[in-house]
């Protein structure tokens, strides 16, 4: 899924230059960001209501124009989709570690699971070591060009 989505990323990047007239990216990057981000929660509530209704064929189309949407805003905000991927490696690792948990206890409601546990036994769960601040240092947070987005009416 990831090279489909940064081959778009790549194309929308080509794309945003075009004759607005031919190009729907080039005409989304003329009206700006908040034509962009209206699309994107467009395309969101499309793929909703598509799944609600039980549609799976509509949910994979309308999920289509929901990347489509998204990678013209992650263009427009400077944002790369290998930093997405990071973020996603990141929270595996993290969330990894925190399921393993004992697996003793596993089968258990987590309230009994606490109660039998034998004090002793109990083993501390592995720390998560905070990585270095400047390994994890935040991307600064990039605002969409152009004006503020205007509450739809
Ligand atoms: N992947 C897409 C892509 N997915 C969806 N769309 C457009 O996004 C629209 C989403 O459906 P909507 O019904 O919400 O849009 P609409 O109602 O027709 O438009 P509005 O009237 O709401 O503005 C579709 O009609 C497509 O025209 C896309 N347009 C372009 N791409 C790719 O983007 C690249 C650049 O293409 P151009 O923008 O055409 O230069 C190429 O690789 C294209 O394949």
């Amino acid at each position: 899924m990831s090279d489909s989505l940064e081959r778009l990323y790549h194309a929308v990047i080509a794309a945003k230059d075009l004759d607005p007239a031919t190009s729907r990216t080039a005409r989304l990057f003329q009206r700006g960001p908040a034509k962009m981000a209206k699309k994107l929660a467009e395309e969101a509530i499309e793929v909703v209501i598509d799944a609600v209704n039980g549609d799976s064929d509509a949910v994979v189309r309308e999920s289509a124009d929901l990347l489509y949407n998204l990678s013209v805003l992650w263009v427009a905000a400077g944002v790369r989709p290998e930093d997405v991927w990071a973020e996603m490696d990141r929270r595996e690792r993290v969330q990894g570690i925190a399921e393993k948990l004992p697996k003793v206890y596993a089968d258990k409601p987590v309230q009994k699971a606490v109660a039998d546990k034998p004090r002793a036994a109990a083993k501390a769960p592995p720390k998560i070591a905070a990585a270095a601040p400047e390994k994890v240092a935040r991307r600064p947070i990039v605002a969409l060009q152009g004006g503020r987005l205007k509450k739809r009416r």
